[in-house]
């Protein structure tokens, strides 16, 4: 089996100014879980390391980067999955942490749960040794900016909701093994204690070697209502490509409940896409030694992954 990566860095508004920063952040993820991949790693793993990979890169809603809930705090969810056994883990609502996705993975291996919220999950991250950090360290500029623009009396409610920003990934291994992992911020000044759909498993993300695996991104609560990563699968199930499945379910999240967001899907045969309805996703794939990536629908640059791990190490 030839390995394949997919990665998203959110759908939703991306202003003009953090474009650039957006595709860098997403191509550097996909050829870093790629690199796991082609050194033999497990789907698993990759996975693990292009979400942490955008975790750490504040241009992205997750880890560092996060918009603040309504007490201008970071408050965050993320789910991993493993399609050999459809074992999952997941934490919501977590705070002070570098990697909630590292947090997911030890929920996954080291308990005999699948989901660990707010101060249950501080307190097994101690026990797992998993450092605090301070709060302030995951607070960006933007998104205090944000937050505040929110608090005005004249903000537009449903604007912030647009400005989203989740990452994402999901990648079949050479033993034929696919895998996903969500992380997320959440949503603009969210009330404190939303759980949104990254850490419901089904929801944000969906890994299940039978059919394939998909990560999820847009408005949280639309996505849980039609159970948006699972749905995707069962079309794959009936028969659709990948392609196929995110473009009817994503139609159907809207004409349902008006929701809009953004996939991305690899099947266990690795045939990949990455859909949205929302005006941009930044995304990137990397599939035989080349890359794929762009943010704008119809948007498709291509490199070769030589070509662009040398322009990486020249600062893109
Ligand atoms: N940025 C996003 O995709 C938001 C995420 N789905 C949430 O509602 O928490």
């Amino acid at each position: 089996m030839r390995p394949v990566i997919v990665v998203h860095g959110g759908a939703g508004r991306i202003f003009k100014e953090r474009e650039e920063g957006c595709r860098a952040g997403v191509v550097r993820a996909a050829l870093q879980g790629y690199g796991v991949l082609k050194q033999g790693g497990s789907a698993l793993d990759a996975v693990e390391e292009a979400v942490r990979s955008m975790e750490d890169d504040p241009h992205f809603n997750a880890g560092c980067g996060s918009v603040l809930n309504e007490e201008g705090e970071v408050e965050m969810d993320a789910i991993i999955m493993d399609g050999k056994n459809l074992a999952s883990g997941a934490v919501s609502a977590v705070k002070r942490i570098a990697n909630p996705i590292k947090l997911a993975r030890l929920v996954m291996e080291k308990t005999k749960h699948m989901l660990l919220t707010d101060h249950g999950a501080r307190l097994f991250a101690q026990a797992m040794g998993v450092p605090e950090i301070p709060g302030e360290k995951l607070i960006t500029e933007r998104s205090r900016e944000r937050w505040k623009k929110n608090l005005e009396p004249d903000s537009n409610p449903v604007e912030f909701q647009k400005d989203l920003g989740t990452v994402g990934a999901v990648a079949v291994d050479s033993e034929g093994n696919v895998a996903c992992a969500t992380s997320t911020g959440g949503l603009s000044n969210k009330l404190v204690g939303r759980v949104g759909d990254t850490a419901c498993i089904g929801s944000g993300g969906y890994a299940d070697n039978s059919s394939g695996a998909t990560s999820t991104t847009g408005h949280g609560e639309s996505i849980m209502k039609v159970v948006l990563a699972r749905l995707i699968l069962y079309h794959m199930e009936q028969g659709m490509s990948p392609e196929m499945a995110a473009d009817t379910a994503l139609e159907y999240m809207k004409t349902r409940v008006g929701g809009l967001g953004g996939v991305i899907v690899v099947s266990s045969s690795g045939e990949w896409a990455a859909r949205f309805s929302t005006k941009q996703m930044s995304w990137a794939t990397v599939k035989d030694d080349e890359l794929h990536y762009g943010i704008y629908t119809g948007e498709r640059h291509t490199k070769s992954v030589d070509e662009a791990l040398a322009s990486e190490s020249e600062g893109f």
